[in-house]
């Protein structure tokens, strides 16, 4: 292995924030409607999701006690069509969080013209101290609880924080049974062999790499030697590593939840994928790692934050050192944050953009699924790519030309499909 750790380093935790990502997701939605001239009413339609069911899951746990958990699924705005998002399990989800993630596949179904509205489920547990047969239980139990509200025409789930293709395999064996019938549109995210899609897996990571790639040219940079620090080592992060790694960019940094490692040279990625586990944790490997303030403000071209929420606040955004940031989390950066990035003149590419791949092949799954005929990798990797190139110009384009950020750019763009679907459709 090559040397991988250069700094001296004191353990990871994450900067403080109390910023609730439903207000500040509003102040947005509200600016981008205004700005296009909308009234009041839409406002009121949109800041908040249709439907948020909050469900409370019995499983029965190895040790032969029952433990409850809380889940909610969040229906942001069906007027498009279906509603569509990932179902999360992490011991922070909270209805808010949920509820947000669901107005942000709105944004993202509407600026890449997917036949959705947004939706977002999660379920409040840790899975990394489960057994797999009690996150099976729960994954069985969370789809028994929301049967009513889901389906291939309602609203269809997929992947996102620590859950993945055999969670989804579960949840569809599950509502299956219900519906008495195999249902593989119900979900995407799936396993091939159940009905999957070819490059779903990676799409995101793909999806964000395209949006990084066309924003550094436009920065006037290629990608040959480009130094990118990336923050999470799961779906997303690792497979973005391993891309970026292949099309000739150094990734110098990667992080997980233990903490992050960084070499100026360049780190060996090959070996960080080989060893990375379920959970996307490598970094434990290392005797030595950066704590996750000291990793964001690392020396780099491009940063880019793909675990969770609040990463970058007021309290670091003057200390990046990036000159681009791409989101490839969902709401890494505060909106005051991004804001402040945007006065230094650093590009942020948002999440509603940059990691849209994802939502982008489950589409391509859904309608594989519908036709039950299945297309090529290197099909999806040519669409998703036309989608994504097409996105970013549009997005910042119209940034540039209303002189403001790529962001409230985003929104506005996302946001015209619902409000135009819930106007045609009467209900404004
Ligand atoms: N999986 C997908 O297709 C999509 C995921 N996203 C977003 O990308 C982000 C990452 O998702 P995945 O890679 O799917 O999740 P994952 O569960 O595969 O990986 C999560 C990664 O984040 C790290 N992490 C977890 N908690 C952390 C914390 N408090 N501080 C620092 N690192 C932490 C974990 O160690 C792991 O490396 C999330 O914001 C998710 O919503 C967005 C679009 C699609
Ligand atoms: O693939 C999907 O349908 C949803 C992906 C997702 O949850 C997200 O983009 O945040």
């Amino acid at each position: 292995m090559k040397n991988i750790v250069k700094r001296v380093i004191v353990g990871a935790s994450n900067p403080p924030t109390d910023e609730n990502i439903m207000v500040s997701t509003q102040q947005v939605i509200r600016k981008a409607l205004d700005i296009m001239g909308y009234n009041e009413s839409f406002y009121e339609l949109l800041k908040e999701p249709l439907r948020l069911l909050t469900v409370r899951i019995p499983v029965r746990m190895d040790d032969g006690k029952v433990q409850v958990f809380t889940g909610y699924r969040a229906q942001h705005n069906d007027a498009t069509g279906p509603t569509k998002g990932g179902i999360r399990f992490h011991p922070s989800v909270t209805a808010d969080e949920v509820s947000a993630l669901s107005l942000w596949m709105t944004i993202k179904c509407g600026i890449f013209d997917l036949p959705f509205g947004g939706g977002k489920g999660g379920i409040v547990c840790d899975p990394r101290s489960m057994s797999v047969g009690e996150v099976e239980r729960l994954a069985r139990g969370y789809v028994r609880a929301i049967s009513q509200i889901v389906g291939p025409t309602k609203d269809i789930p997929a992947p996102d924080v620590y859950t993945n293709a055999q969670i989804m395999a579960w949840m569809l064996d599950e509502y299956s049974s219900i519906r008495e019938n195999d249902s593989p549109g119900f979900i995407t995210g799936k396993p091939i062999v159940l009905g999957g899609s070819r490059g779903r897996e990676k799409a995101t990571s793909l999806g964000t790499a395209i949006a990084l790639r066309e924003a550094a040219l436009l920065q006037g940079k290629s990608l040959e030697g480009l130094k990118v620090c990336i923050q999470g080592f799961g779906n997303v992060g690792s497979n973005l590593a391993e891309i970026l790694h292949s099309w000739g960019a150094t990734v110098v940094g990667i992080s997980d939840v233990n903490g992050g490692i960084y070499n100026e040279e360049g780190l060996d990625i090959p070996y960080l994928l080989d060893r990375r586990d379920s959970f996307g944790s490598v970094t434990n490997l290392f005797s030595t790692r950066l704590s996750n303030e000291e990793f964001l403000v690392l020396p780099c071209d491009v940063l880019v934050p793909a675990a969770m929420e609040n990463q970058i606040t007021l309290d670091n955004a003057d200390a990046i050192q990036a000159q681009l940031v791409v989101e490839a989390a969902n709401g890494p950066t505060t909106l005051e944050a991004s804001e402040r990035l945007h006065e230094r003149g650093i590009l942020v590419i948002p999440d509603v953009l940059a990691n849209a791949g994802g939502v982008t092949v489950s589409y391509f799954e859904w309608v594989q699924n519908n036709q039950g005929y299945y297309w090529a990798e290197e099909e999806i990797n040519k669409q998703l790519e036309n989608k994504m190139v097409e996105a970013v110009h549009n997005v910042l384009e119209n940034a540039k030309s209303r002189k403001i950020t790529p962001r409230l750019a985003a929104y506005m763009v996302g946001i015209r499909k619902a409000a135009e679907a819930s106007r045609y459709r009467g209900w404004l």
